[in-house]
C-alpha cells in the first residue's frame, strides 16, 4: 500500500470557540468569540464565510452593536465599501438618538443610534458575533424602522438555538454560520 496523502487539516469555524461554563453567571455556557478573532485563520474564516453568507444582497449601510458586533461589522463595510453605523449602550452617542430596551439571556440592555445614522429608506445589514434570545436585534430592527429603514438581513457569527431568537425575528432574514 503507497503511502497515505494527508493536506492541511481544514478546520471549522466552530472549532476556534472557547466554552466556559458558569460566566458570567451559574449555568450560563459563554461561547468566547476571542479566540476565533485570537487566531488569524479563524478571524479570517469567520470574514471570510460573513461575506459568503450576504453574497449579492443589495446593501446601503452596516450596523454593528456594541461590543461584539463592532469586531466584525466595520471589517465588512470596510470589505464592501459601505457605511458602517454603531449601535451602542445609552449614554455613549453625542449627537441626537434613538433608543430600544431589550431582555437578554442575562440581564436587559437599553441601546442607542444616531437618529441621522441613515437616510430613510436605506437597506440596513445589521451585523453582531451572536444571537441568543434575539432582544438585541430585534431592538435594533426596531430603531431602524423608526428612522425609515429597511431591514436587509441579519448577520450572526453564532447562534444559541436553544434559546428560539429567531422566533423573535420571525419575518427577517436570519444568516448565522455556526449553531450551539
Ligand atoms: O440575543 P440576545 O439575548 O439579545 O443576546 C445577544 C447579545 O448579547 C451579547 O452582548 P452583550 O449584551 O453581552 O454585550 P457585549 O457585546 O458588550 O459583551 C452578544 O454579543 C449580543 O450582542
Ligand atoms: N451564552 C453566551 N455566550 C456568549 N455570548 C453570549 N451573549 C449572550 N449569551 C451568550
Amino acid at each position: 500500500m503507497g503511502a497515505e496523502r494527508s493536506g492541511p487539516v481544514k478546520r471549522t469555524l466552530e472549532s476556534y470557540y472557547t466554552t466556559i461554563e458558569d460566566f458570567p453567571a451559574e449555568g450560563i455556557l459563554f461561547r468566547d468569540i476571542t479566540s476565533v478573532l485570537g487566531d488569524a485563520d479563524g478571524f479570517k474564516l469567520a470574514i471570510d464565510e460573513m461575506l459568503k453568507a450576504i453574497e449579492g444582497e443589495a446593501i446601503d449601510v452596516i450596523i454593528g452593536i456594541e461590543a461584539r458586533g463592532f469586531m466584525f461589522a466595520p471589517v465588512l463595510a470596510y470589505e464592501l465599501g459601505k457605511p458602517f453605523v454603531p449601535v451602542r449602550k445609552a449614554g455613549k452617542l453625542p449627537r441626537e438618538t434613538v433608543s430600544a430596551t431589550c431582555t437578554l439571556e442575562y440581564g436587559e440592555a437599553t441601546i442607542e443610534m444616531h437618529a441621522d445614522a441613515f437616510p430613510p429608506g436605506s437597506k440596513v445589514l445589521i451585523v453582531d458575533d451572536l444571537i441568543a434570545t434575539g432582544g438585541t436585534a430585534k431592538a435594533t430592527a426596531q430603531m431602524v424602522e423608526e428612522l425609515g429603514g429597511v431591514v436587509s438581513s441579519f448577520l450572526f457569527v453564532s447562534e444559541l438555538t436553544y434559546l428560539n431568537g429567531r422566533d423573535l425575528l420571525e419575518g427577517y432574514k436570519v444568516h448565522s454560520l455556526v449553531t450551539f
